[in-house]
C-alpha cells in the first residue's frame, strides 16, 4: 500500500501544533531560580504525554512546541506568543507547579483553545495560580479549561495522575480538532436536496462557529469532467479493476418493469468510479490534473468536508452518489488504507459538520444515516413472530439506514483490543479487516423509482456490541447551532428478524440497529423519547463512547449541547461555564455559549 496516497494533501505540510507554556513565579533572587527546572520539566512531561497519544488525521504524532523560557511576566508571555505564531500553534496549554502573576503570564489570544494545568502541590501553590488565572480568563471573556489533580502530590513528584492525564489528553484532542478545521472549507456540491433544511448550507454557521469557509459548486461540474475525461485515466483503470474484484454485486431488488439492463449497469459502475475521483479532486485537488494541463482544477477547494446534493436534479438523470460517498467516507480504497474523506449525502452540511467533529475527535471513519424508524419491542414482536428484543435492545431499537455515505468501516468488521467490533484510525486497521469490511458489503442496483439515473448502493448490517455515539448539529432560528448526543450500542438481530425488518424498508441500503443508553430521565427516559426528540432526519454514528469529546469541542466553539446521556463526571468545559450555573449544566451551557458567542465572531 502506498503511503503517498494515505491522506489527502490537506493533511500534509504545516499542520497546527500544540503549544506548551510553562509559567513561573517571576521573583528572581531565589524563588524563580528554585522553580526553573521543575517547571520546565513539567512542560516536557506534558509534551511527551500529548505527543505519544494524540495524532493528526494522517497518523503522524501531533507536533508540540514548548516556550523557549519559562514565562514569569509579560515580556516572556509576548516572546512565547511570537514563537507560537511563527510555529503555527493552534492550541495552548499553560502548565505550572507554582504561583505566577495571573494576567501577566496568561495567553491572551482569543482564538486558540486554551487550558491551564496547575500542579496540585502545597509547598508551592500551582492550584492557586490556576484559580487566579482562570478568574482572569473568565473576567476577560477568553474562556480556558482548568486542570488540576484530585489528590495533592509532593513537590518533586513527576507522576501524572490518571485524572490529570485524561483531562490533558481530552483537551488536546478537542483543541486540535478545532484548530484543524480552522481555515479549511466545506465544499457544497449542488444545492438543497428535496427541501432538506440541513442542505440549505448556512455560510454564517461554517464561518462564525467553525472558522471555515464554504465553497459552492454546481453538479454540472461532474458531468463536464466526465465528458472531457478530466480525471486521472490510469487511476480510473486501477480503481475499476479493484472495484470489480472487491465490490461484489448483489441482488437487483427492482421489479421486472424497473430493472435496468446489464449494459446499463456496467455503464453506471464506470460512472460511479469516475464520480469518486472527481469528487475527491474537487475537494482536495490532484497534482495529476496539473500534468494534464488542468492547473486550476488541480488545486481543489481545500475541503475537509463536503456534501453532494444528488437528489433529485442529478439522480433523475445520472447515477446516484451512493458509491462515491461510501468509498470516500471509508478508510481505504484502491490506493490502500488512508484518511477518510468526509462526504455527506443530500448535501446535508449539518451532518457533514457533525461527521467532521466525529472524525477529528477520533481519527476514524463515520457513519451517516437517516434515523428511519423506532422499533418498539411490541412492534418487533408483532412483525417477527413474537421475537422479544433483549439485552441493549430491550427498550427498542433505532433503525439507522440511508443511501450513500455510511463508511464501510461501519460494517463493524474491525476489532478493538478486546475483540469487540469498532471503527479504527486507518493506521490501526489490518489488511484482513479491510477484506472483511469489503466482504460484508454487497452493492445493488439502486431502486429505479427513486433513482431513475441509476447507481450502485451499498448494503451491510453492522455487527452488534459496538459502543457508539450518535450525534447531530441542528440550526435553530435565533439560537444558532445546537448539538445532540446519544451514546449507546449497535445491536445484531437474528438473521430472520433482521431480514423481515430490513425488507420493509429499502434493502439496498446499509443498516445499523442502534440502542441508545437510556437513563430514565428527560430525553433519555426511553428509546422512543430519543427518536421523538431527534432534531432532524439525519444522524452520525461514531465508534466508541465519545460523547464527552463532542461536549468539550462544542464548548470550545460555543455550540450548546442539548439532550445528551454523558455522565456529569465526564463533562469537561471551560471554567467560565461554572459561572452560568452548576445545578443544571445543560441549561448553563446555553447561557455560556450565548454570552461568549461563536468563537469566530457574532453571526
Ligand atoms: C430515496 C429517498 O429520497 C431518501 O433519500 C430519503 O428518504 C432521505 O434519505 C431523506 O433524508
Ligand atoms: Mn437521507
Amino acid at each position: 500500500m502506498s503511503s503517498d496516497n494515505s491522506s489527502p494533501t490537506l493533511w500534509k505540510g504545516d499542520l497546527p501544533k500544540i503549544g506548551i507554556r510553562p509559567t513561573i513565579d517571576g521573583r528572581l533572587g531565589g524563588v524563580r531560580e528554585s522553580l526553573e527546572d521543575q517547571t520546565m520539566n513539567l512542560a516536557k512531561t506534558v509534551a511527551e504525554l500529548i505527543a505519544s497519544n494524540v495524532r493528526y488525521p494522517n497518523g503522524e504524532p501531533v507536533e508540540i512546541v514548548i516556550a523557549e523560557t519559562c514565562i514569569g511576566g509579560v515580556a516572556e508571555a509576548a516572546a512565547c506568543d511570537d514563537l507560537f505564531r511563527r510555529e503555527n500553534v493552534g492550541v495552548s496549554l499553560t502548565v505550572t507547579p507554582c504561583w505566577c502573576y495571573g494576567s501577566e503570564t496568561m495567553d491572551m489570544d482569543p482564538l486558540r483553545p486554551k487550558a491551564v494545568f496547575g500542579f496540585n502541590g502545597t509547598e508551592r501553590p500551582g492550584a492557586v495560580y490556576l484559580a487566579a488565572v482562570l478568574a482572569g480568563h473568565t473576567q476577560k471573556g477568553i474562556p480556558a479549561f482548568g486542570i488540576y489533580g484530585r489528590d495533592v502530590q509532593s513537590a518533586g513528584d513527576s507522576n501524572m495522575p490518571a485524572d490529570v492525564t485524561a483531562k490533558i489528553l481530552d483537551f488536546a484532542q478537542c483543541g486540535l480538532a478545532a484548530a484543524l478545521m480552522k481555515g479549511k472549507s466545506y465544499l457544497s456540491m449542488g444545492g438543497t436536496s428535496m427541501g432538506i433544511a440541513g442542505s440549505m448550507v448556512d455560510f454564517s454557521f461554517w464561518e462564525k462557529w467553525l472558522g471555515m469557509r464554504v465553497e459552492d459548486i454546481d453538479m454540472s461540474e461532474f458531468i463536464g469532467r466526465m465528458n472531457k475525461g478530466q480525471y486521472d485515466a490510469s487511476e480510473y483503470e486501477t480503481a475499476l479493476a479493484w472495484v470489480k474484484e472487491n465490490c461484489p454485486e448483489g441482488d437487483d431488488y427492482n421489479s421486472d418493469d424497473t430493472k435496468r439492463s446489464r449494459e446499463q449497469l456496467d455503464a453506471e459502475w464506470s460512472d460511479c468510479v469516475k464520480m469518486v475521483l472527481i469528487a475527491r479532486d474537487l475537494m482536495v485537488g490532484n497534482p495529476k490534473l496539473a500534468e494534464m494541463g488542468l492547473k486550476e482544477q488541480a488545486q481543489g477547494h481545500q475541503a475537509i468536508a463536503s456534501g453532494f446534493q444528488g437528489q433529485r436534479q442529478w439522480t433523475d438523470h445520472f447515477p446516484n452518489g451512493d458509491f462515491m460517498e461510501a468509498i470516500l467516507n471509508t478508510s481505504f480504497d484502491w490506493n490502500g488504507k488512508r484518511t477518510p474523506y468526509i462526504v455527506a449525502t443530500e448535501n446535508d452540511g449539518l451532518n457533514a459538520a457533525t461527521m467532521l467533529f466525529g472524525h477529528l475527535l477520533t481519527n476514524t471513519a463515520q457513519v451517516f444515516a437517516d434515523l428511519r424508524t423506532y422499533w418498539s419491542p411490541d412492534a418487533v414482536a408483532s412483525a417477527c413472530d413474537g421475537y422479544q428484543l433483549e439485552g441493549h435492545a430491550s427498550d427498542g431499537l433505532l433503525h439507522l439506514i440511508n443511501s450513500g455515505p455510511a463508511a464501510l468501516d461501519g460494517t463493524g468488521r474491525q476489532r478493538d483490543a478486546d475483540g469487540k467490533p469498532t471503527m479504527k484510525p486507518f493506521w490501526e486497521i489490518s489488511d484482513e479487516e479491510v477484506k472483511e469490511c469489503l466482504k460484508a458489503t454487497s452493492w445493488h442496483p439502486s431502486i429505479t423509482e427513486y433513482f431513475p439515473g441509476g447507481g450502485m448502493s451499498s448494503r451491510f448490517a453492522t455487527l452488534g456490541g459496538m459502543p457508539a455515539t450518535m450525534t447531530r448539529i441542528n440550526l435553530v432560528s435565533g439560537l444558532g447551532p445546537a448539538l445532540q448526543i446519544a451514546e449507546g450500542h449497535t445491536v445484531e438481530l437474528p438473521n430472520n428478524v433482521h431480514d423481515t425488518l430490513d425488507m420493509r424498508t429499502n434493502p439496498t441500503w446499509p443498516t445499523t440497529w442502534f440502542a441508545p443508553t437510556v437513563t430514565g430521565r428527560g430525553a433519555f427516559t426511553s428509546t422512543y423519547d430519543v427518536m421523538n426528540r431527534w432534531g432532524a432526519n439525519h444522524c452520525v454514528m461514531t465508534a466508541g463512547h465519545v460523547g464527552h469529546l463532542f461536549i468539550t469541542l462544542a464548548s470550545i466553539l460555543r455550540i450548546p449541547v442539548y439532550m445528551h446521556n454523558v455522565d456529569e463526571s465526564r463533562v469537561f468545559r471551560p471554567s467560565a461555564w461554572n459561572a452560568f450555573g452548576t445545578d443544571n449544566l445543560e441549561s448553563a451551557d446555553f447561557r455560556a455559549c450565548e454570552n461568549f458567542g461563536p468563537l469566530y465572531g457574532r453571526a
